[in-house]
């Protein structure tokens, strides 16, 4: 790593692998001293099977016994599966991606489930968790939000942990963040060698400041991660990121096919980012139909929305909101 990268990964990154690594009621205090309201979002497209026990254990945590956070948020992103319900009877409030600010249309993705959602919240902090993931996440919250209240100079914290690989029921201890590993670590190396230190870029757990978060452009799509860390050291510099360990993540792993899309979403992101706009927008793939192959194509360009704050029905929200 180049020197600055190396100071920052001496210098950013914490530690908190279980509830005990953090001194949750110094949290507490902190979080009240300084005003903050914190809204948890989780972008859900047809997670049922996880949301409720994610939901459930944080909310228990994190709203009834110690009060970190303040609102906890499922945003529907065109499930087809009970996600909604389930979340809801877990204790979170659920908003479909496609009703929040309706004058600005619907369009599908991860990112723009999470650039609606700050239409949908009212926190200060805002902390982000994937709604697929397995085992216990508890720490997660606390671990990502220490930064956020104990460092003013920190405007937005990415989760980092070892990701085990769970394929068709098998696991190994390592080998998970393959579109991290294969495609935006090498690239992010490449063209912004002062990321070099973030372990997971890609990684779905993060949180950050709300007048940051609504400075930015949010990538549509999977592009979403890599479009805000990059698009976030341009607007606060490298001294206003930083990372936690955390220890473990687990989640529901997609295919290579599906992965491949994501790559494809991450290098359009990418490059539209440094300047060259990905030519053709299509990734097109091939399956082996026993007879040859099947060239299956998807488009992959670019599409995001505008920092939140340019919105105006956003800005009038937050103006009647003070
Ligand atoms: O269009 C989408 C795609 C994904 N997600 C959510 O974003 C998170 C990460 O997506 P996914 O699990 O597909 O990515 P992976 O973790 O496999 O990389 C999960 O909570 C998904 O339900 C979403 O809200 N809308
Ligand atoms: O990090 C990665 O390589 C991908 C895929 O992870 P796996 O190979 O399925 O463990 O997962 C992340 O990437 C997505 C795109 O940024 C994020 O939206 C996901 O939250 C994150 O899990």
């Amino acid at each position: 790593m180049r020197p600055d990268a190396v100071t920052w990964f001496s210098g950013r990154t914490s530690a908190v692998r279980s509830v005990a690594d953090v001194d949750v009621l110094g949290l507490l205090r902190a979080k009240r001293r300084g005003g903050h309201r914190v809204s948890l979002v989780l972008p859900a497209r047809d997670e049922e099977a996880t949301v409720g026990g994610i939901v459930a254990g944080l909310v228990e945590r994190w709203v009834r016994l110690v009060p970190l956070v303040d609102e906890v948020l499922v945003v529907d992103s065109d499930s087809t599966d009970r996600t909604a319900e389930v979340a809801r009877a877990a204790g979170a409030d659920v908003v479909a991606a496609a009703d929040v600010l309706p004058a600005h249309g619907s369009r599908p993705g991860k990112g723009e489930a999470l650039w609606k959602s700050l239409a949908a919240t009212s926190g200060d902090l805002l902390v982000f968790l994937d709604a697929d993931l397995l085992g216990d996440v508890t720490h997660y919250v606390p671990g990502l939000l220490a930064p956020l209240l104990t460092d003013p100079q920190v405007g937005y914290v990415k989760g980092c942990y070892a990701r085990p690989l769970e394929v068709d029921g098998r696991v190994t201890p390592a080998g998970g963040g393959r579109v991290t590993e294969l495609t935006a670590r090498p690239l992010l190396n490449a063209l912004w060698p002062e990321l070099a230190g973030f372990v997971q870029p890609l990684g779905g757990e993060y949180a950050g400041r709300r007048e940051a978060l609504e400075q930015v452009p949010f990538v549509s799509g999977y592009g979403v991660e890599v479009g805000l860390l990059v698009d976030l050291l341009g607007l606060l510099g490298l001294h206003g990121l930083a990372q936690v360990d955390l220890g473990v993540r687990r989640h529901t792993s997609q295919d290579q096919e599906a992965l491949g899309r994501m790559a494809g979403q991450v290098v359009s992101a990418v490059l539209a980012r440094s300047g060259r706009s990905g030519a053709g927008g299509l990734l097109t793939q091939f399956r082996a139909d026993g007879s040859g192959f099947l060239p299956v194509s998807t488009p992959v360009a670019v599409d995001e929305r505008p920092p939140m704050v340019t919105v105006p029905e956003y800005r009038a929200a937050r103006a009647g909101a003070v």
